[in-house]
């Protein structure tokens, strides 16, 4: 799928992977349009932006993704400003394990609050141009991280949301791909926080810490990078991409029937 001239939601593209997201989309030829609850980072990366780009090419709105009412209305002005949506990127998210219902609220509830909304503009049998929605789970997704449960569950909530919705628009027509990013430690705020997230499980900080060495951090550009080849290939649908330092491969999962 060529970039050149499609229109791209991002949420939580103020700061660190979303922020990526947002470049690399620009940098090969679509319009951004950026969505996060941070106003003051969103309008100095908006500025950023319009110096680089042009001020056609990005537009940033303060947007909570827990409010239905903002998400509405940032979509309408997005359809109103650039014609349609062809790329949704869900990419908002948050770890506290101390505010574990707000982690669900923003990483679940939200992301598929979000995606149904977004569909009203995107789904072929409303009208909309097909495309393809990219959900930013994570490696948590798929192997439980000991320090964060409820983290772990809203991100295999992302994975299996995906792939269901997959399903979904395959047997519908609704002309949309899904798939999901699932990288493994990136070096963003959500990373350098960790430590002061863990509510009850800040004991396990030490054991966390393991996990990073083993794992190792990954710069935002590498996941990018991988980001985008979910967006653009056209075989890729109902996908899980594991992202780490060493590569990436494409998650085998049962299948039963
Ligand atoms: N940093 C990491 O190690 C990893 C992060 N992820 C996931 O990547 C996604 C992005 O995380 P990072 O860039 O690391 O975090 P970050 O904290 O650097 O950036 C998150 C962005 O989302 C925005 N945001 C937070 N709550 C929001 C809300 N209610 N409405 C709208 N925007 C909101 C923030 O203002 C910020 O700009 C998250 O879904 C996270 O779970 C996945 C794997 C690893
Ligand atoms: C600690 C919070 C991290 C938040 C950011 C994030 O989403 C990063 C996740 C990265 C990888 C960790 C996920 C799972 C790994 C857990 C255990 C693996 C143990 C199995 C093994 O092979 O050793």
């Amino acid at each position: 799928m060529a970039l050149i001239g499609k229109v791209a939601v991002v949420t939580g593209a103020a700061m660190g992977l979303g922020n990526a997201m947002t470049r690399i989309l620009l940098q090969n030829g679509a319009k951004v349009v950026l969505l996060d609850v941070n106003n003051t980072a969103g309008e100095n990366f908006q500025e950023a932006l319009h110096k680089e780009y042009g001020s056609e090419k990005t537009f940033f709105f303060k947007c909570d993704v827990e409010s239905e009412q903002q998400i509405k209305a940032a979509l309408k002005k997005t359809t109103e400003a650039f014609g349609g949506i062809d790329i949704l990127c869900n990419n908002a998210g948050i770890l506290n394990e101390g505010e574990w219902e707000k982690t669900v609220s923003i990483n679940m509830v939200a992301l598929f609050r979000v995606t149904y909304l977004a569909l009203e503009y995107m789904n072929k049998l409303n009208g909309g141009r097909g495309g393809v929605i990219v959900n930013t789970a994570s490696m948590a997704g798929l192997i439980p991280l000991l320090s964060c449960p409820v983290y772990t569950a809203t991100k295999h909530g992302v994975v299996g949301f995906t792939r269901a919705m997959s399903l979904a628009s395959k047997a519908s027509g609704y002309g949309i791909r899904f798939n999901a990013l699932c990288p493994g430690f990136v070096q963003t705020d959500l990373f350098i926080n960790i430590p002061k997230r863990l509510g009850q499980f800040s004991n396990l900080a030490d054991e966390t810490l393991k996990l990073v060495d083993k794992f190792k951090v990954l710069t935002v550009t590498q996941v990018a990078e991988s980001f985008l080849e979910l967006v653009t290939d056209e075989t890729k649908d109902g996908e899980a991409l594991i992202v780490l330092p060493d590569g990436t491969s494409y998650m085998e999962f049962p299948v039963l029937c």
